[in-house]
C-alpha cells in the first residue's frame, strides 16, 4: 500500500499542525491504514516492523477520541518497561502539543507513587503506564476505569505473553466490556494470536506486508567469536564502523556490568541498564543516551523493544537472544524511520544453529563477517584522521602554521611531506610505521585484563619494577594481579584486571615514577 499524506486521513488540524512539526512528512504504511481503522472504534491488531511509527498510528487516533472537556480518565496505553511508557507518552504528548484540555500521564514502578496520585488526582484523560503500577493505582483508586473507552497493548505479544498475562487479564476486567482494544507489535506469533480473541471483538488484523520481519535498511552481520574475545571484537567494530550511538545487548544483568566496566577502562562512554537498577539512575542512564553523552548503551532486554533514539546506527548482539522475536526487537533499535543501521551479532560455537534458525524466521540474511583484525583496525583510525586533515583544510585559516613549516623547511633539509609524515606518526603514536604488526593483540587474550598505555616521558629511565611500584602503591591492586609489562622503545603497556583499570586511571595521572609525571590511557582509546 502506498503511503499517504496526513491530511487525507481525517485528521483534526492540531493534530496535523504537530505532525508537520514533528518532521513527518508522509503517514507510514501502517499509519495509513490503523489510524482510519482505530478512529472508527474497531478493535485492531497492528503489525509492521520496527521504527515504522506504530506509536503514532494508536496515538493519532487515540487523541482524536478523547473528550477534552471530559476530566475523566478515557483511555490507557500499557507497555511492558518505563522507559518506554516514559518514551509513548512524551511523543503522544508532542501529537498532541496544538490540542487544549487533554493531560497525558505516565505511571511507571520505581517512580513515587505520591507524586503520581497527585498528578492523577488532577486528571489525566490518557495514562500511558506499565502493567503493575496501572494495577496498583487501580487498587488504590487512584485510576478509575470505569469512564475507559479505549485501552492499547503496546508490544502486545510480549504483553499477552506468561510474564504480564495475567496482570492485562486483571486489567481489563477493571475496563468496561464496550471498551475499544487495540494491540500493536512488529512481531505477532501464532500462539499470541490465537489468544487475542479473548481480549477483542472482531478484532481487524492490519498486517503491514512484508517478506523479512527485519527492516531492508539494517545491514546485519554476525561473527563467530570465543566469549573470551567478545569485548576485544567489540571494540575493534566500534573503531572501525564508529557509529554514533550503539546498542548492546547482553543476556544476563552481570555481564552488562562486566561490559560496563570493561568498555570504560578501554576509554569508551558506555553505561548499562537493566532491571537491577534504581530508577533514578535508569532514568539518567536514558537520559544521557538520548543527548549522546553515552554513545554506548549496554544492555539486558529491557531496552529490546520500542526504544527510539535517532541516532542509533548499530546494534551489537553480545549475547544471542534467547527468542526469535527478540532478535528482530533488539536490532529494531536502530535503522528506524527510513534511516540506515547495522547490527553485529556474536555467535560461539553451537550457535551458529541458533543463527540460522533467527534467520528463517525473519526470513532474512545474516552474513558470516571475518573478525577485522588490529591492522584494520588502526587503517580505519588512519583514515578517520586524514578525512579530518582534509576537513581542517577546507576550513582554511591555516596561515600561521603554514608560516611555521615555511621557516623549519627554510632552516633544515627537511621537505613538507617529511613534516606532514612526522606530524601524522605523532598522532597516531601507536602504528610506528606497522613494524609491530599484532602488537597489542595479546591484551584480548587474558579474559577480565584490560591494556593501559602508560606515558612515562622520554627521559624516564623507569624500570617495570618502579611501574609496578607505583600501580600498586597508588591503586591498592595486588602486585600479583598486574599482568604483563610491555616495553616498546618509550611505549609502555601494563595489563591490569579490569575492576581496577577505572581506579588506575583516575590516581595515577597524579603519579610519579622516579621523580617523572606519567600519563595513563586506556590502550585501544578511540
Ligand atoms: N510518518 C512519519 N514520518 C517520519 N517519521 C515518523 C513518522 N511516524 C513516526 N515517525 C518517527 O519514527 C520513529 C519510530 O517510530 P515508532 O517508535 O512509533 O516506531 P514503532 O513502529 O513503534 O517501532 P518499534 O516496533 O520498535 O516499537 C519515531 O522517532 C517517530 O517519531
Ligand atoms: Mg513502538
Amino acid at each position: 500500500m502506498e503511503t499517504v499524506r496526513f491530511e487525507e486521513l481525517g485528521i483534526c488540524p492540531e493534530i496535523l499542525k504537530a505532525v508537520k512539526k514533528m518532521g513527518f512528512e508522509e503517514a507510514s504504511p501502517i499509519q495509513t491504514q490503523a489510524i482510519p481503522a482505530v478512529m472508527e472504534g474497531q478493535d485492531v491488531i497492528g503489525q509492521a516492523q520496527t521504527g515504522t511509527g506504530k506509536t503514532a498510528a494508536f496515538g493519532i487516533p487515540l487523541l482524536e477520541k478523547i473528550d477534552p472537556k471530559n476530566k475523566k480518565l478515557q483511555a490507557v496505553v500499557l507497555c511492558p518497561t518505563r522507559e518506554l511508557a516514559i518514551q509513548v507518552a512524551d511523543e503522544i504528548r508532542n501529537l498532541a502539543a496544538y490540542l487544549h484540555g487533554i493531560k497525558i500521564l505516565p505511571v511507571y514502578g520505581g517512580q513515587e507513587i505520591v507524586k503520581q496520585i497527585r498528578s492523577l488526582k488532577q486528571g489525566a484523560q490518557l495514562v500511558v503506564g506499565t502493567p503493575g503500577r496501572v494495577m496498583d493505582h487501580m487498587r488504590r483508586r487512584t485510576m478509575k476505569m470505569d469512564g475507559v473507552h479505549t485501552v492499547v497493548l503496546d508490544e502486545a505479544d510480549e504483553m499477552l505473553n506468561m510474564g504480564f498475562r495475567e496482570d492485562i487479564e486483571t486489567i481489563l476486567e477493571g475496563v468496561p466490556e464496550e471498551r475499544q482494544t487495540v494491540l500493536f507489535s512488529a512481531t505477532m506469533p501464532k500462539p499470541i494470536l490465537d489468544l487475542t480473541k479473548r481480549f477483542q471483538k472482531q478484532a481487524r488484523i492490519i498486517k503491514v506486508t512484508k517478506k523479512e520481519l527485519t527492516v531492508p535498511n539494517i545491514e546485519q552481520f554476525y561473527y563467530e567469536v570465543r566469549p573470551k574475545n567478545k569485548e576485544e571484537v567489540l571494540s575493534r567494530l566500534l573503531d572501525i564502523y564508529t557509529p554514533k550511538l550503539s546498542v548492546v545487548f547482553c543476556n544476563t544483568k552481570k555481564q552488562v556490568d562486566l561490559l560496563v566496566n570493561g568498555l570504560l577502562g578501554r576509554g569508551y562512554f558506555a553505561a548499562g541498564l537493566h532491571g537491577d537498577m534504581k530508577q533514578t539512575q535508569r532514568d539518567r542512564v536514558m537520559e544521557g543516551f538520548r543527548k549522546g553523552k553515552t554513545d554506548i548503551l549496554v544492555a539486558t532486554d529491557v531496552a529490546a523493544r520500542g526504544i527510539d533514539v535517532d541516532e542509533v546506527e548499530a546494534v551489537f548482539n553480545y549475547d544471542l537472544p534467547q527468542d526469535d522475536e527478540y532478535y528482530v526487537h533488539r536490532i529494531g533499535r536502530t535503522g528506524r524511520a527510513g534511516r540506515v543501521g547495522r547490527s553485529f551479532s556474536f555467535v560461539t560455537g553451537k550457535e551458529v544453529y541458533k543463527l540460522r534458525e533467527i534467520q528463517k524466521y525473519c526470513k532474512t540474511r545474516i552474513l558470516a563477517q571475518k573478525v577485522p583484525s588490529l591492522d584494520d583496525v588502526a587503517n580505519t583510525k588512519l583514515e578517520l584522521l586524514m578525512d579530518r586533515v582534509e576537513g581542517v583544510i577546507e576550513e582554511g585559516e591555516l596561515t600561521s602554521y603554514l608560516n611555521l613549516i615555511q621557516s623549519k623547511i627554510n632552516e633544515s633539509e627537511y621537505t613538507s611531506m617529511d613534516m606532514a609524515a612526522a606530524l601524522l606518526k605523532i598522532c597516531f603514536g601507536e602504528r610506528a610505521d606497522g613494524e609491530e604488526e599484532g602488537f597489542g593483540d595479546t591484551g584480548a587474550e587474558e579474559p577480565g585484563m584490560v591494556r593501559l598505555f602508560i606515558n612515562i616521558g622520554k627521559k624516564n629511565k623507569a624500570r617495570p619494577g618502579d611501574i609496578l611500584g607505583a600501580l600498586t602503591g597508588e591503586s591498592n591492586i595486588p602486585g600479583d594481579l598486574v599482568g604483563t609489562i610491555d616495553m616498546y622503545d618509550k611505549y609502555t603497556f601494563v595489563e591490569v584486571p579490569e575492576s581496577y583499570a577505572r581506579e588506575i586511571l583516575s590516581n595515577m595521572n597524579r603519579t610519579k615514577i622516579k621523580g617523572k609525571s606519567v600519563a595513563v590511557e586506556p590502550a585501544n582509546q578511540k
